[in-house]
Parts: structure tokens; sequence; C-alpha cells
């Protein structure tokens, strides 16, 4: 049954080839990537004359009446984003049954490709100062009240040490102080997560058997408090002030 599910998805979600006009108005360059719910291209807005990134909602999904909700969730959120950093909603419209949204086209490298293919290395200053410039995208998105939930090196992207915030197809708005309070401690811990693998750029061992983090990592206590505490290894934090607090202890313990 799986199998003919699985071969089922693959025919009916086909991606739409090179140069398919949609909505008379955005030109298919290129097919970027397939995600569990959506087809994501790069486009040409024939009306702008601009690049733009063009979603769709997998066309096998598209019958099922949650997976269109996910979908027009997703767009909801997108509509409410005001930061250059994070992607900005052009349109959205359905069309011979299927979804789609336009946003902006940010140029950049996802961080998974920077670290794993491209090998960068971060140093621990370097790491906390590219997760300062993520918090203040999550500070700025929490004070909206809405909760990305899929913070993850691929949906970070990196162009000029600019960091971009991608992907709010699982981001939710909360006003419900004791649900949002859940949000906040998933978007803390995934940022500690993240701030982990660039601290672990620079890792190299020649032993065999693994260790935890707080043993393999040569890191100030200052930075490995901050991350205790975002992983909810310590009392986790309640806001994002307290963060910048050790934040900037980390980075002055480096100075
Ligand atoms: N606004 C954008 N500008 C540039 N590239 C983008 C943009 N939005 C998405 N992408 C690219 O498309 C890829 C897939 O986008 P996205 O993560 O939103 O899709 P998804 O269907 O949710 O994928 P997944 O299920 O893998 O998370 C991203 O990793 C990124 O490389």
């Amino acid at each position: 049954m799986r199998v003919l599910r699985k071969i089922y998805q693959f025919i009916v979600d086909k991606p739409l080839t090179k140069n398919t006009i949609i909505h008379e108005r955005y030109v298919v360059v290129k097919l970027i990537g397939k995600g569990s719910y959506g087809i994501v291209y790069l486009c040409n807005d024939l009306q702008e004359n601009e690049r733009r990134i063009l979603k769709q909602l997998r066309p096998s999904k598209r019958n099922k009446s949650e997976e269109v909700d996910l979908f027009q969730q997703e767009v909801n959120i997108l509509s409410h984003l005001q930061h250059r950093n994070m992607p900005t909603l052009y349109d959205n419209f359905s069309e011979e049954g299927n979804y789609f949204f336009v946003m902006n086209h940010i140029e950049g490298y996802n961080l998974d490709k920077v670290i794993f293919t491209n090998k960068e290395k971060y140093s621990e200053k370097d790491s906390l100062l590219l997760f300062s410039k993520l918090l203040e995208l999550i500070e700025n998105l929490h004070s909206q009240g809405i909760y990305h939930l899929d913070l993850r090196l691929p949906n970070i992207l990196l162009h000029h040490n600019e960091v971009f915030l991608i992907d709010f197809g699982l981001a939710r708005m909360q006003s419900d102080v004791r649900a949002a309070n859940k949000m906040i401690l998933q978007d803390f811990y995934d940022l500690g997560d993240i701030l982990l693998f660039l601290l672990y750029t620079t890792f190299s061992t020649t032993k065999k058997k693994a260790l935890p983090w707080t043993e393999e990592l040569s890191i100030t206590k200052e930075t490995t408090c901050l991350l205790k505490r975002l992983l909810s290894i310590d009392e986790p934090y309640s806001n994002i002030t307290e963060i910048c607090g050790d934040l900037t202890a980390a980075l002055e313990a480096i100075d």
C-alpha cells in the first residue's frame, strides 16, 4: 500500500517544467526543491520583471483539507512578516486546483550546505555572532506572537554575512500564553542546537568514542552556560532578554 502511494505521489507530484507560465505571470526558471508538502521553484515575474520564489502545494495533497489548511497557514504567517531578512509574500492563488504562493527570492546559501559541503569553520566568536543575528530575527518573530518551530540549518540562508530565515511551513501564531510558552521553548531549544552545530565545525578528534558536547568542545564556561539553558539542561530561559544577557557575557569572555 505504501509503495503504491509512493508511486502515485511520484507521478502526481511531477514538478512543473522550465518555462511553464503560471497565473499568466510567473515563468518557471528552475526547480529549487521538493519538500514534504511543497514544491519550490525559482521563477520570473513577467509583470514586475523580478526573480521570485513560487511555492506549490504538492498536487498529491491538494484534495486533503488539512494539508490545504496548513499551506494557507504558511501564507497567513508570511503575510505578517515585516523583516528584510525574512520572506515577503507577494501573491497567493489557486489555479486548476493547485495552490501556489509567491515570495521574494533571497540570495544565499543554506547553512547546512555552508557547514557540510563548503566545510566553513566557525570559531566560538563567529558562532556566537551568527547566533546573535539569528536571535534578532527570532526576537522580531516572538514579539509578534509568531513561533517558527522549524529552526534548522536548511532553513537559514547566509548571504554576505547576513542571516535570513525561511520556511514558515510549521510556524504558528499563538496568543494563548500557556501554549506560546511551549513554542518559545521549542524555538530556544532549536537555537541551541544550531549553535552546537556551528561550534562543532572546528572540532576534530582522534578518539573513537564520542563524548558529550560538554566534554568534547573547548568553549568558555559562559558559552556552555548559554547552551545548557537553551537546551533545557539547566533552567530554561523564559525570554529573549535573558538570552541576550548571557550572550553578551559569552562574547565578552572571548574578547
Ligand atoms: N524566499 C526564498 N528565497 C530563496 N530560496 C528559498 C526561499 N524559500 C525557499 N527557498 C529554497 O527552497 C528550499 C525549500 O523551501 P522550503 O524549506 O520553504 O520548502 P519545504 O517544502 O518546506 O521544504 P522542507 O519540507 O524540506 O522543509 C529552501 O531550502 C531554500 O533553498
